[in-house]
């Protein structure tokens, strides 16, 4: 425990309040020792060479898409008092879910990651986190029937709070031209300018409810519900479609408990290892939950040996770079590299080859297994064309990566009357694209990365098997603060596809 106790704060408001980089302005100044704040007993200290890593040294570059804080002072004393706060997450439990992303690399694990698009103050309930993580289990018990494959659960939640967007504005209902909405821990989402103001106390509370929800999913994981809510919940998500494949799963069930294995009482069923992950976008956020501190803490009360101590971003397992932040030469990609977490990168269908090897070099220069998680989100018809170069050359340059899929942020579109849509159709097509390329050439699909929620009658994207979703019926249940989700029905369809694709690998594989 006293390895993740903060040294006393060295840093001053008012000497950081004007170094702070905003919104792709010119790099600040250099931090000064004294100024830079510190998150660790015996950290090394924070004033780098050039070059050199330091929990600060991401504010020497540009950052994009971060908010204007109209008071410096008040976001520096906020990030003070964040960085002497409780960790959100543990490494060791981070350091655990590397190792299950280096065997999905490998083809011996697959990952399913899903959650919000945008996780809010208002919808936050034990509802919203609960529907979220039964979902999320619904999809793995029938994800790992068909595949046979342990499935990695990664939630998008506890923490996916901050959004990138493409516009500076967005116009209101009367009219009005208003800053965009980034996300909870920047803003509100009410349309007025008054409510786009940033405002640090919303950091606060970001990671007050993000510890509330991890506290929540941390007993949801424990009490373990018994196998038969788990089939029954695919039964209501999937309805008739899925029947079939709900019968197969009690049938393998009743077989395996003829035979003597008692799967109720596997330390799987009972307490399923559930991992968070959000875009690491607001770096103040992020450094100020980063912490010096050794992934297995001496129990014996003694502290760790300095060379066991790393720094781990204790604000979700697995954090990601966004398309839009993920230049080499900008904060995000500095910040990233110095912390021990598995890191998502994802790339867009302008990624070239050598682009990405050259990120892979950047954040994970040693070419440790599990660390980095490649999430490719091309659209449905470009995935074909654009992914193969990308897998060639990483297999050639011999670097290890997790490959997942994220069929929704390409695949948007708008109807005629303005609302952001996903047709499944579109997002079924890019997936099963992703899994063929991968056959082609050889290479291994290791994960989903699906926006989703719970809730089955959430209206928001197209289409779906069994109860699809109208265009006309989108206006129906439309909640999401951003980017339209998954309801669990779509999401459960999604998944169990996934499942076929990967059994269909598994059987050519024998
Ligand atoms: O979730 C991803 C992005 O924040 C989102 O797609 C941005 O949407 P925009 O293009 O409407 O800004
Ligand atoms: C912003 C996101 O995605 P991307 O960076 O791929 O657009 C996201 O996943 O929330």
């Amino acid at each position: 425990m006293a390895a993740f106790l903060p040294a006393p704060l060295l840093s001053t408001a008012s000497s950081r309040a004007h170094q702070r980089s905003v919104c792709g302005r010119s790099a600040p100044p250099r931090m000064t020792a004294a100024a830079s704040p510190s998150s660790g007993a015996e950290a090394p200290s924070a004033l780098p060479d050039d070059g050199e890593w330091a929990i600060d040294s991401w504010r020497r570059f540009p950052a994009l898409q971060q908010p204007v804080y109209p008071d410096e002072t008040a976001l520096a004393e906020v990030e003070d008092r964040l960085s002497r706060n409780p960790p959100l997450v543990f490494p060791g439990e981070t350091e655990r879910l590397k190792t299950s992303l280096a065997a999905a690399g490998r083809g011996e694990a697959f990952v399913l990651q899903g959650g919000d698009c945008a996780e809010t103050f208002d919808d936050f309930s034990t509802t919203s986190v609960e529907a979220t993580f039964r979902l999320l289990i619904a999809q793995v018990i029938a994800m790992s029937y068909l595949s046979g494959l342990p499935i990695v659960k990664i939630g998008r939640i506890a923490g996916q709070f901050a959004k990138p967007r493409s516009a500076l504005t967005e116009k209101t209902a009367d009219g009005q031209e208003i800053p965009s909405y980034r996300g909870d821990i920047i803003h509100s989402s009410d349309p007025s300018a008054e409510a786009r103001v940033p405002d640090p106390e919303r950091l606060v509370r970001a990671y007050s409810q993000s510890a509330a929800a991890l506290n929540m999913l941390r007993a949801l994981a424990k009490s373990s519900s018994s196998m038969g809510d788990w089939t029954d919940l695919i039964s209501t998500l999937g309805g008739d479609a899925q029947r079939d494949l709900v019968e197969k799963i009690e049938d393998a069930l009743s077989f395996v408990s003829a035979c003597g294995v008692a799967v109720e009482g596997n330390a799987a069923f009972r307490e399923p290892e559930f991992y968070t992950s959000h875009e690491a976008l607001l770096l103040p956020f992020e450094q100020a939950l980063t912490r010096y501190v050794a992934a297995h803490p001496s129990r014996r009360g003694g502290d760790a040996t300095a060379s066991s101590k790393a720094w781990w971003n204790t604000s979700a397992h697995m954090v990601w770079v966004g398309e839009r932040t993920r230049q080499l030469d900008h904060a995000h990609v500095e910040f990233l590299r110095g912390i021990s977490n598995p890191i998502g990168v994802k790339v867009g269908p302008t990624t070239e080859p050598e682009y990405l090897l050259q990120i892979l070099e950047r954040l994970n220069p040693t070419n440790e297994e599990g660390r980095i998680m490649v999430i490719v989100r091309m659209g449905a018809e470009k995935v074909w064309r654009k992914l193969p170069p990308l897998l060639r050359a990483v297999t050639a340059a011999g670097k290890h990566v997790v490959w997942s899929c994220d069929p929704m942020h390409e695949n948007t579109i708008k109807t005629a009357s303005g609302v952001k849509t996903r047709p499944v159709d579109l997002i079924m097509n890019e997936m099963n694209a992703f899994f063929s390329v991968h056959a082609a050439e050889g290479t291994v699909p290791g994960g989903i990365h699906l926006e989703m929620t719970g809730l089955r009658d959430v209206t928001e994207c197209l289409g779906g098997g069994e109860s699809p979703v109208s265009e006309r019926a989108l206006a129906d249940n439309y909640q999401s603060a951003c980017d339209p989700r998954l309801n669990g029905s779509q999401a459960l369809e999604v998944a169990i596809a996934a499942g076929r694709r990967l059994r269909e690998r598994s059987r050519r594989e024998k």
